[in-house]
């Protein structure tokens, strides 16, 4: 498990692009046959893909956390980025067809992830948050969140966000999560852009054709920078940073956030005028 520490935003005019990828944007998230996983001090959230290829893999207890198994003091929202799979949480099974969502509360103690096709394999993608409270393990079908529909062809940002883990939705301690996806033509995400200085986010950006980018703006809204992502790379955002993106094609993105509180709808926005 790698470890990523906190960035104050008077560090970001020091860094360069290489300096600021390193510190924002996980690259290397689903490797074949294994759970990797990165631990954020934004809210000490973790950050994790399993890909189970040649057979089940089984997720770890990373000796970072001093625990007995992941969920003693975590929950954890999951989403499938690849093809048909299912997650077995201590004994009960759940199918996930790709975008699909499982929320898993705390104290689960057995995780398994296998892949339904093993030329298609499962890319389970895994955004955990301390915990105080159980509540229940619950899937929801890609499609069947809240739904939010935002933006407008005109101005190439008409999209469908997804809300699953949420104040009206499956319930969970920190965590809200959903899938958003742009409509065809469209390729602007969260803008204009906001901030939440209550939570963290982290976006992990799918569906994104191989040789195509997400040009992923961050920083505070007078100081932005550029990160480039390729499909299925997350970002983490600080609750300081604007995080808003235009990609060469069409794409989706798992939104995830941890932090004060779980109201959505608490952000400031910024109007485009205001950034530099
Ligand atoms: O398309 C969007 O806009 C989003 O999906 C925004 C994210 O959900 C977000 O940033 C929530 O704070
Ligand atoms: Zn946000």
């Amino acid at each position: 498990m790698d470890v990523l520490h906190s960035t104050s935003p008077d560090q970001i005019p020091s860094l360069t692009a290489t300096d600021l990828r390193s510190r924002f944007l996980i690259e290397d998230l689903f490797l074949q046959d294994q759970v990797r996983a990165v631990y954020s001090h934004q809210d000490r959230v973790v950050l994790a893909g399993a890909v189970p290829a040649s057979g089940p893999v089984t997720l770890p207890t990373f000796p970072e956390l001093r625990a007995e198994h992941f969920f003693e003091r975590r929950e954890g929202g999951i989403i499938n980025v690849g093809g048909v799979g299912t997650v077995t949480v201590d004994g009960e099974t759940y199918a996930l067809k790709h975008a699909s969502c499982l929320y898993i509360g705390r104290g689960a103690r057995d995780v398994t992830f296998a892949s339904d096709d093993d030329g298609e394999p499962a890319r389970f993608y895994l955004f955990s948050a301390p915990a105080h409270t159980t509540y229940p393990t619950t899937l929801v079908e890609a499609g069947n969140g809240t739904v939010r529909e935002l933006g407008d062809q005109a101005t190439s940002n008409r999209r469908t966000l997804n809300q699953y883990i949420h104040e009206n939705g499956v319930r969970s301690c920190q965590i809200v999560m959903g899938v958003t996806t742009l409509h065809p033509g469209s390729m602007w995400n969260t803008m204009p852009a906001h901030t939440h200085d209550r939570r963290m986010e982290a976006y992990l950006y799918f569906d994104l054709p191989e040789d195509a980018r997400v040009v992923h703006l961050m920083g505070e809204p007078k100081e932005t920078r550029h990160l480039l992502a390729a499909n299925q790379q997350a970002v983490i955002s600080p609750s300081w940073s604007i995080h808003s993106g235009v990609g060469t094609a069409s794409y989706s993105f798992v939104w995830a956030m941890a932090g004060e509180n779980q109201s959505f709808d608490d952000m400031d926005a910024v109007a485009i005028t205001e950034l530099l």
